[in-house]
Parts: structure tokens; C-alpha cells; sequence
């Protein structure tokens, strides 16, 4: 689940030589030789978000166009990482006359456009701001790039990807196999708390996290998580889960009023859009977790396993065995989750 530029940087450890980027720089040119032009397009480029974004989709040798879109501070952002030294070509796009150029022919549209939370609040208090900004830009990919996968960051995720959804039915453009709701920082989160608890190396750990994205509709199954250790009792599960759950908070908490996880979040979206590219490529048995179009469960959308291929989702994988502790918390979670999907179908259906 690393992305190449993870991959490409222990090899370059491992072997103890050559700089880093001279390594990456002669691997994205192996890349780019056999693998297909890939343009992505990063929508709110120059947020927290945005530009650790940015930087990480730069990197990735699978990337050859990297389109930065933002309705501020876009130049500065473009500028600063078209100087970086591998092959993606950069261009910056600040007003909404170049949203079309910016979207036009792209592969991938990363959304992380939108208010972060400040403490106190959840993630639904950003509804009624970034509803409609996820509503503008989702017309404008149905109309510029209609084909390409959605990658949507903006909270709340448990709406803003039913909002996307509806948008693209109204403009006759909806694929559900290309829309995906990024809950990867759950999986990352989920991940880093279990290797410590566990005392196994986290590289090697691997936890399903499905539901949604807010509070107790994320549900880590850590009965599911590889290494499997018999050295966590219930009360350690209940605890995991609840860090978890909380991941956000204690990021918003922490930063105490200078908003949400935004590194952790660049590198947990470079992560999946890398797995998305990696699906278009053709590589196979490339497997993430995302808030999608579902029949899981009885609700429309909800984050599971998702098998990615040159169509985006090629298989939405089911929950496996939970434990009694997980099908509880399966169950409470769902009358959350169904309304924060009706709000948004709402929204996107009345406005
Ligand atoms: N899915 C997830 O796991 C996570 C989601 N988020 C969400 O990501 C969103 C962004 O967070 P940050 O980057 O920290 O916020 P930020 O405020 O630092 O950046 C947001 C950027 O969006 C831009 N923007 C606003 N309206 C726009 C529009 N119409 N078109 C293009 N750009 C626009 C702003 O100019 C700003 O540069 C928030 O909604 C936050 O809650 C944050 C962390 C994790
Ligand atoms: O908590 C927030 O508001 C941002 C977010 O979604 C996360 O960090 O998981």
C-alpha cells in the first residue's frame, strides 16, 4: 500500500548509494517509458492539504501532467513545484475561467477544496459551506473531464460524495465504479495505532477501516488486522478503535484552531490516488479501502475494501467475519451514516 516514491526512497536506502532524487529521477524515466501518460488534476492545490499534496503527486513517477487548481495562491504553489526535478509537467490554474484547462483530459481530480474544522465542531458543521463547493466543482469535472475518477478529500465525506454523485446523474456523467470517497487516513491511523499497541513493525500491518468517515461511522476491524496478535484484550480493541474514531479531533485539538490534519492527509491521499493510478495502469490486485457506491450493506454508499482496475472500481469486497464488538458497532454506526447520505442527496437534488 506504499506508494513507488515510498518504495523508491528504502530501495535507494537499502542500497546505500546515490542521492535520492538522482535515484527517483532515473526511475520515473524507466517509468515513464512503458507506463501511460497519466494527467491529475488537485482541486484546492494551495490549501494544508493542497500543497503537501501537490508535492507528493510530483514525485510520483506515475504522474506525467499535474494540473493545481485553487481560487487562491495557485502561481506560487505551481511555481515552487514545477521547480522539482522529476518528470510530471506542471501548470497552475487561479481563476474559475481556467477550472476547464485545469480539468481538461485529466485521469484523476483530487478534491481536498474546502473549510477545515476548528475544535469543537464536527465535520458536518462544514456542510453548508463546502456542500456547495463540492457541487460547483463536481459540474465542472462532469463537464470538463467527464471520464476521469473522483478522488473527494472535502469534508464531510459521509455527504460531499453523495453530493458528487447526484451532480453527476443530473449531468448524465455518473459511473459509480470512478467515484470514491478518500477514508485512506482512517486505514493510516488504524495502522500506526495498532503496530504500536501490538509492538509489531507497522510497515508490515494491514487493517480494514469501513462505514464512513466521521466519528463512530468509521469502523476499524481490527479482528481483521495482519499481523494477527493475541497480545491486545478487548479493552485495548475498544481503545484502538476509539483513537481511531477520534483521529480527527485529536489532529484539530492539537492544532488548536490552525485546522485539520493536512500532512497526514496529503500523504494518505497521495497514497490512494497512487493506488487509483496503479489501477488504470492495469496492475493488478490493487486493493484500498473507500467510501463508495455499495450494496454492502442495506446503504447506498459505504467504505469497504475496494479492488481497483482500468475502470476504476472493479470490485467492491465485502466485510469478511467481524467480531461481536464490531457487528455492534456496524450497527450503530448505520443510522448516522444514512442520514448524512440523504443530506447530501437532498442538498445536491434541491439546489
Ligand atoms: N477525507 C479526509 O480524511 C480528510 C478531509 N479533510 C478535509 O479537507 C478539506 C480541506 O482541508 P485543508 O486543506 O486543511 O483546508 P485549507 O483551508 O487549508 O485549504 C482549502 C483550500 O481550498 C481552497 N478552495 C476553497 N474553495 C475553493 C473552490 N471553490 N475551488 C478551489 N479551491 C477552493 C482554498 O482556497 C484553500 O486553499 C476540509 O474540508 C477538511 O475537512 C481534512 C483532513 C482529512
Ligand atoms: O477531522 C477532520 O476534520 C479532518 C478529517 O477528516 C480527519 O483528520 O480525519
Amino acid at each position: 500500500m506504499r506508494t513507488s516514491l515510498l518504495r523508491s526512497m528504502e530501495s535507494v536506502r537499502r542500497s546505500g548509494s546515490g542521492s535520492v532524487p538522482g535515484q527517483l529521477l532515473r526511475r520515473s524515466f524507466v517509468f515513464s517509458a512503458s507506463t501511460p501518460q497519466r494527467k491529475v488534476a488537485i482541486l484546492g492545490a494551495a490549501g494544508g492539504i493542497g500543497q503537501p499534496l501537490s508535492l507528493l503527486m510530483k514525485l510520483n513517477p506515475l504522474v506525467t501532467h499535474l494540473s493545481l487548481y485553487d481560487i487562491a495562491g495557485t502561481p506560487g504553489v505551481a511555481a515552487d513545484v514545477s521547480h522539482i526535478n522529476t518528470p510530471a509537467e506542471v501548470k497552475g490554474f487561479a481563476t474559475e475561467e481556467q477550472l476547464g484547462q485545469a480539468l481538461e483530459g485529466a485521469d484523476i481530480v483530487i478534491i481536498p477544496a474546502g473549510v477545515p474544522r476548528k475544535p469543537g465542531m464536527t465535520r458536518d458543521d462544514l456542510f453548508n459551506i463546502n456542500a456547495g463547493i463540492v457541487k460547483s466543482l463536481c459540474t465542472a469535472i462532469a463537464k470538463y473531464c467527464p471520464h476521469a475518477i473522483v478522488n473527494m478529500i472535502s469534508n464531510p465525506v459521509n455527504s460531499t460524495v453523495p453530493i458528487a454523485s447526484e451532480v453527476f446523474k443530473k449531468a448524465g456523467t455518473y459511473d459509480e465504479k470512478k467515484l470514491f470517497g478518500v477514508t485512506t487516513l482512517d486505514v493510516v491511523r488504524a495502522k500506526t495505532f495498532y503496530a504500536a499497541k501490538a509492538k509489531v513493525p507497522v510497515a508490515e500491518v494491514n487493517v480494514p477501516v469501513v462505514g464512513g468517515h466521521a466519528g463512530i461511522t468509521i469502523l476499524p476491524l481490527f479482528s481483521q488486522a495482519t499481523p494477527a496478535t493475541n497480545a491486545l484484550g478487548d479493552e485495548d480493541i475498544k481503545a484502538l478503535t476509539k483513537r481511531t474514531q477520534d483521529g480527527g479531533t485529536e489532529v484539530v485539538e492539537a492544532k488548536a484552531g490552525k485546522g485539520s490534519a493536512t500532512l497526514s492527509m496529503a500523504y494518505a491521499g497521495a497514497v490512494f490516488a497512487d493506488a487509483c493510478l496503479k489501477g488504470l495502469n492495469g496492475v493488478p490486485d490493487i486493493v484500498e479501502c473507500s467510501f463508495v457506491q455499495s450494496t454492502v450493506t442495506e446503504l447506498p454508499f459505504f467504505a469497504s475494501k475496494v479492488r481497483l482496475g482500468k475502470n476504476g472500481v472493479e470490485e467492491v469486497l465485502g466485510l469478511g467475519s467481524l467480531s461481536e464488538f464490531e457487528k455492534a458497532g456496524l450497527e450503530s454506526l448505520k443510522p448516522e451514516l444514512k442520514s448524512s447520505i440523504e443530506k447530501g442527496i437532498k442538498f445536491a437534488q434541491e439546489n
